[in-house]
């Protein structure tokens, strides 16, 4: 039985070890937080769970319009408890998966773990195992999957500590909602702290190095968070890199690069993440990192070393947890000769728990407009949709992105609440090269928010000529 030494625990370890375990290998998974990782214990888990909490509150506070009188004075968020909900989902989360790990037999070890070959290029390879109860021990494997994930990114001149100038990782420990939280960062993860502390009631500044929020996103998915960031008061500081972030008396100074300065209660650093690829013995094997650290992989997770695979944050090859989980599994099969399909990142749906949602697959607007990709996109509000009316839904959209000529579709971006959910639509037609046809000739519920995607595809239809 081959034995297989996995480093971290994250979703690119644990689903890894399930992998292993299932084709008959030993497989010792190695953990320094928890099972789980940043993902389950710091990152993804927890940030969902606290927006869940937000929600709670705009759907209080919207209630209203539905008829169901609710005196806002009376909608108040108990941090606390939104804080301690969100700590025990995450460590039940993380004991579900540790209990589901043993029951299938994988050996879970507390501890660091560092590569330790006596030399490069050896085809057998050594983990060095300090354990959490300090005892230290030394397994021999040929092969080794590195899922070690990444970590906040930290600016010298922006040091978090702990109680005002915060990562995304230390705001749960907050006892009270800041009066005024500074997010500095404009990416996903800002974006998505800045809607929940504005849904929660929190005066919010968004930081933002470039001309508008969300800048790798979908623009028109963008312009709609700007403009409801807008409506609930929040205030998004354009071209506006932060150089540095000091306390200052009961609050926080955020000094511009162009010398503007933003002050507030509090501020969220979201300015990306680094691999956790150092004091892993890399240089010691002859493991190649590229620009920022991150491991060089191939498609089927492997490193330049033999029998070394990698996989998730630690890859930077496209940060989401699916995208780790998937890596993961692709790094086993090729190594247990599985005939592994290397991974596919056109069909990688994700989502961005703003409110709305902001949900996308496949192939994006932008490289339509600049000739990368010859495709057509249309985008067809939510306004009209019986089922948004009825739920007081004022914004957002479906957007398809098709071929010409073949109408197979190849892209799309879903602007809604549960964004999440109804993107899966267009995922599978982009996946299985559905057309507008097949979208127009199925059924969906009357009323729904999913009948946007089905009248999207009827519509397209009218659009034939212009498809080619
Ligand atoms: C705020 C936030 C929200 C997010 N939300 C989402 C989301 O909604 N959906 C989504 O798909 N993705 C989301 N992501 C991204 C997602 O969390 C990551 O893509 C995912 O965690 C990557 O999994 P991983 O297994 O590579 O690493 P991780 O989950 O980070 O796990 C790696 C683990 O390895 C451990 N480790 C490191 N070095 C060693 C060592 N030497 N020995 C032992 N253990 C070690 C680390 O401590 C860590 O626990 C979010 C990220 C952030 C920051
Ligand atoms: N819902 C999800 O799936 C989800 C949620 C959060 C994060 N993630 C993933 O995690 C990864 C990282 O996302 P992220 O948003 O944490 O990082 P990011 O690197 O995508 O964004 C960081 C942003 O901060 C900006 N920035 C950097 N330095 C700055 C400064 N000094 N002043 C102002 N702005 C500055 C950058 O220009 C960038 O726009 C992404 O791949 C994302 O997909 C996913």
């Amino acid at each position: 039985m081959p034995r297989i030494v996995i480093i971290g625990g994250g979703p690119a370890g644990y689903e890894s070890a399930l992998t292993a375990r299932q084709l008959g290998a030993e497989v010792i998974l190695v953990e320094d937080e928890g099972v789980g990782g940043g993902c389950v214990l710091y990152d993804c888990v927890p940030s969902k769970t606290f927006i869940a909490s937000a929600g709670g509150r705009t759907a209080a506070l919207a209630a209203g319009e539905l008829g169901v009188m609710i005196d806002d004075e009376q909608v108040t968020v108990d941090l606390r408890t939104v804080n301690e909900r969100v700590e025990g989902l995450a460590l039940a989360q993380s004991l579900d998966i540790r209990n589901r790990l043993e029951l299938e037999g994988v050996e879970i070890v507390a501890g660091r773990a560092q590569l330790a070959d006596s030399a490069p290029g050896l085809a057998a390879h050594r983990v060095e195992i300090t354990g959490a109860d300090g005892t230290n021990r030394v397994v021999d494997t040929e092969l080794v999957l590195l899922a070690t994930g990444a970590s906040p990114r930290v600016l010298d001149t922006a040091m978090p500590d702990g109680e005002r100038i915060l990562t995304w990782r230390q705001i749960y420990d907050l006892t009270e909602l800041p009066e005024h939280l500074i997010v500095v960062g404009s990416g996903v993860t800002g974006a998505e702290f800045a809607s929940a502390y504005t849904e929660m009631g929190v005066q919010v500044t968004l930081v933002s190095s470039r001309d508008r929020v969300l800048p790798g996103e979908d623009a028109d998915a963008a312009a709609v968070i700007e403009q409801v960031f807008h409506d609930r008061g929040a205030t998004l500081a354009k071209q506006a890199r932060a150089a540095s972030v000091v306390r200052e008396g009961d609050g926080v100074l955020v000094t511009l690069v162009d010398g503007r300065e933003v002050r507030g209660s509090h501020c969220l650093m979201t300015v990306g993440s680094v691999p956790n690829s150092a004091d892993l013995g890399l240089e010691k094997v002859g493991v190649e990192t590229g620009p920022g650290g991150f491991i060089t992989v191939d498609r089927v997770s492997r490193t330049n070393v033999t029998g070394i695979y990698a996989a998730g944050d630690c890859t930077g090859v496209l940060m989401l947890a699916s995208v780790a989980a998937m890596q993961g599994r692709i790094a086993i099969w090729h190594a247990l000769g599985e005939g592994a399909p290397p991974l596919r990142l056109k069909s990688v749906s994700s989502n961005i728990f703003t409110h709305p949602e902001i949900a996308t697959v496949g192939v994006s607007q932008s490289e339509v407009d600049n000739g990368t990709v010859p495709a057509r996109a249309l985008l067809f509000p939510l306004a009209t949709n019986a089922r948004a009316k009825m739920l007081g839904l004022n914004e957002g959209f479906v957007k398809l992105i098709v071929r010409p000529a073949t109408g197979i579709i190849i892209g799309g971006v879903v602007v809604s609440p549960a964004a999440s959910e109804l993107i899966l639509a267009i995922s599978v037609a982009v996946q299985n090269r559905l057309t507008v046809k097949d979208l127009a000739y199925s059924f969906s519920v009357y009323p729904s928010l999913s009948g946007t995607i089905t009248e999207l595809g009827r519509r397209l239809i009218n659009y034939a000529g212009d498809l080619g």
